[in-house]
């Protein structure tokens, strides 16, 4: 390992390691779920990192976190109950406050060190967790979502780490089919959903298992994230049966004037990008689109 670097090795992604300079280690901790390191990188801010993959960077986790919320909430009128799935670092919170329709936000995270090292470390991104709307519970998501009646949530967005450790059952059958319970008719998901680079497999399967629960819409789309494995992330954007849902055109658009004064203004999400992000090369629309 290069001295005074950060190297992400993974057997999720053989073979290639993404790389950052390190200026200093601000924190280093074990969780009761794994690993927890804050790091001051040199060229993209401070560095969250959990079991030695890079889950957000100051400089690039807006790409990420606004797109995972904005293209579900900006596909529907008026989201009004919205539930995040992980995401304790509180970037999701921060851009679902930015749609004033919502009148609730549960999040449901597992690992409650998460959430205190964001709030010490990254205050931009767990500024969601000041919003009088979000209602914090410390839990696993696959419990959460056996307890909450049917039909409950407009959207639900699953904002997980890898299937590999803590994360591994978010994405499986079993939690999806409990999502689509919770939602109304016409409700929508949005999950994490890899990389069309590194895990089509994965992708492959989730797909497939999107199609048998989810009777509205199954759409992937994706963005670029340069400190993610292979510089982009996917999302899986699938709608209940009911009204239907056309993720490829926001008709609930969202823009700098949205939302509480105290978060900056949209950095990445756009209609255009909205719109953009749904469009696959052919290796992966062969796979995702024939499913
Ligand atoms: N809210 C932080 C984003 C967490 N998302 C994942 C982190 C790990 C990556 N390999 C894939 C995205």
């Amino acid at each position: 390992v290069l001295p005074g670097w950060f190297s992400e090795i993974s057997p999720l992604w053989p073979g290639e390691a993404h790389s950052l300079k390190v200026e200093k280690i601000l924190f280093q901790g074990k969780s009761d779920y794994q690993n927890v390191m804050v790091f001051q990188s040199s060229t993209y801010g401070k560095v969250l990192v959990l079991d030695g993959v890079i889950q957000l960077t100051e400089r690039d986790e807006c790409a990420y976190q606004e797109m995972i919320t904005h293209l579900p909430l900006c596909s529907i009128p008026n989201p009004k109950k919205v539930l995040v799935i992980g995401g304790g670092d509180g970037g999701v919170l921060r851009e679902v406050s930015r749609h004033s329709s919502v009148e609730q936000i549960d999040i449901c995270e597992i690992d409650k060190m998460v959430v205190e090292v964001a709030k010490e470390f990254f205050p931009d991104v767990a500024v969601g967790y000041e919003d009088p709307r979000v209602n914090l519970h410390i839990g696993d998501g696959v419990a959460f979502l056996k307890n909450v009646p049917a039909g409950t949530y407009d959207a639900v967005i699953v904002d997980s780490s890898d299937p590999i450790g803590p994360a591994q059952e978010l994405f499986e059958k079993p939690f999806f089919e409990s999502i689509a319970r919770a939602l109304r008719p016409g409700g929508v998901v949005s999950t994490q959903a890899e990389s069309i680079w590194l895990h089509m497999h994965i992708i492959e399967e989730i797909v497939a298992n999107c199609r048998q629960i989810f009777k509205g819409s199954v759409n992937y789309a994706w963005t670029t994230v340069p400190t993610y494995p292979s510089g982009m992330i996917g999302f899986m954007l699938c709608s209940t049966e009911g009204p239907a849902v056309d993720f490829k055109n926001p008709i609930n658009p969202i823009d700098d004037e949205s939302g509480p004064k105290t978060i900056a203004p949209l950095k990445f999400y756009n209609s255009e990008i909205h719109q953009a992000s749904f469009c696959l090369p052919s290796f992966a629309k062969r796979v995702i689109e024939s499913k």
